[in-house]
């Protein structure tokens, strides 16, 4: 074990010390290329938390099979969905990170260091880290950008921070966000995406929400992401005003052979499409930005698979990407969490006065 590697910056006497917000995701290749795509899976899929099977037997599939017949295929996904500006994934997330910094500093956290990391790929976690406490940032509020909280989604965004931390002699104050999947404002930033676009586009049969899969293994042995996917469905079912007929939850993006959370969104939007049904919209409420798996996944392939067996209509709607309501619920998130952490410099007039009388009382 590495302990307090990281070179720390000089104290410096002349600046207060800030406190930071790191965003993290999920991390993309940098470009869409075979040859970018391969050290991007290999660092995303020897991670332990994403797959679990014992070492000594995923290295030999991992290396020998999956790094050499994946990226290729991955690569021409990418291709699809990539853009001027690059990946979509990145895009958004910079997009995301410079509007609720604006909000913020408009709510009077001018203060406020923030920034987005990735978990895999750049910019890395530890690098964001470093650099934040070059700016003097001394306590941070970490928050992954997953609403559902999944050990191999943000147990592992956390994992990396606690590991820089591991690497620091001075160690940062750190809060962390577990999830957000309940909370009114993301619940209601994607119950107004979903009405704008039914306003624009009229209602369809089904409304399928679609959120990425994890083995059903971690299920049972106590990851609370299965239920919490499921109670963001319902929050979004009730602020739609939905009956349980017209919308169903659907696991996506399975990986391997083992079972994963069930019903799975292919299957069902073939059987969908085999039951006539005249128009099914997805969305994908547990990805706040759009990215492969929603665009390339789900907006393609999910629509061939609906109209392949013999549906109607099909129509994707958009993620959150950089709605207001969104930037406006990330504020919300950020300002609930950073409660009681006000620098003393930084305390009202009135508190810094009272504080003054308590001290006074005990002299
Ligand atoms: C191998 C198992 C995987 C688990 C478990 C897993 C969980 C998981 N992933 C996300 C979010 C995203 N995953 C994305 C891509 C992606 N996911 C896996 C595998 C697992 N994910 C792979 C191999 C890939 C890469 C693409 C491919 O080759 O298929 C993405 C998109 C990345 C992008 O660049 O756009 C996201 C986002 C969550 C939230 C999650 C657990 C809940
Ligand atoms: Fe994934
Ligand atoms: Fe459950």
């Amino acid at each position: 074990m590495i302990t307090h590697s990281l070179p720390e910056p000089a104290f410096r006497h002349d600046q207060s010390a800030k406190t930071g917000v790191l965003l993290i995701n999920l991390g993309t290749p940098d470009a869409p290329t075979t040859k970018a795509v391969r050290p991007y899976l290999k660092q995303f899929l020897s991670d332990p938390r994403v797959v679990e099977i014992p070492r000594l037997l995923w290295w030999p599939i991992l290396n020998g099979i999956i790094l050499n017949t994946r990226p290729k295929k991955s690569a021409e996904k990418y291709a699809s969905i990539w853009t001027q500006e690059g990946s979509p994934l990145l895009v958004h997330t910079q997009k995301q990170c410079k509007l609720v910094k604006g909000l913020l500093g408009e709510r009077g956290q001018q203060n406020l260091v923030v920034d987005y990391a990735m978990r895999y790929g750049k910019p890395s976690v530890e690098s964001v880290i470093c650099q934040m406490r070059e700016r003097g940032v001394d306590r941070l509020l970490v928050v992954p950008l997953y609403p559902q909280y999944a050990a191999s989604s943000s147990g592992t965004a956390l994992d990396a921070v606690f590991t820089t931390l591991l690497k620091q002699r001075n160690m940062l104050e750190v809060r962390t966000v577990r999830h957000f999947h309940d909370h009114p404002g993301y619940i209601a930033a994607l119950a107004q995406r979903v009405t704008s676009f039914w306003r624009q586009n009229g209602r369809p049969d089904k409304l399928v929400m679609s959120f990425h899969g994890v083995p059903k293994a971690t299920l049972t042995k106590g990851d609370p992401y299965h239920c919490e996917c499921l109670k963001t469905g319902r929050l979004l079912a009730e602020a739609l005003e939905l009956g349980a007929d017209d919308y169903i939850v659907t696991f996506q993006s399975r990986f391997g052979r083992a079972e994963w959370l069930q019903p799975y969104t292919a299957p069902t939007l073939k059987a969908l499409g085999k039951a006539a049904t005249r128009r099914v919209d997805v969305v994908c409420p547990g990805f706040v930005g759009d990215c492969l798996e929603t665009l390339e996944e789900i907006a393609m392939e999910g629509k061939e698979d609906f109209l392949m067996a013999g549906g109607g209509e099909y129509r994707y709607i958009e993620c959150l990407n950089e709605s207001p309501a969104w930037i406006d619920a990330l504020a919300d998130i950020i300002c609930h969490n950073l409660l009681g952490w006000e620098r003393i410099d930084d305390l009202t007039g009135k508190m810094r006065i009272n504080m003054a009388k308590k001290l006074g009382a005990t002299q």
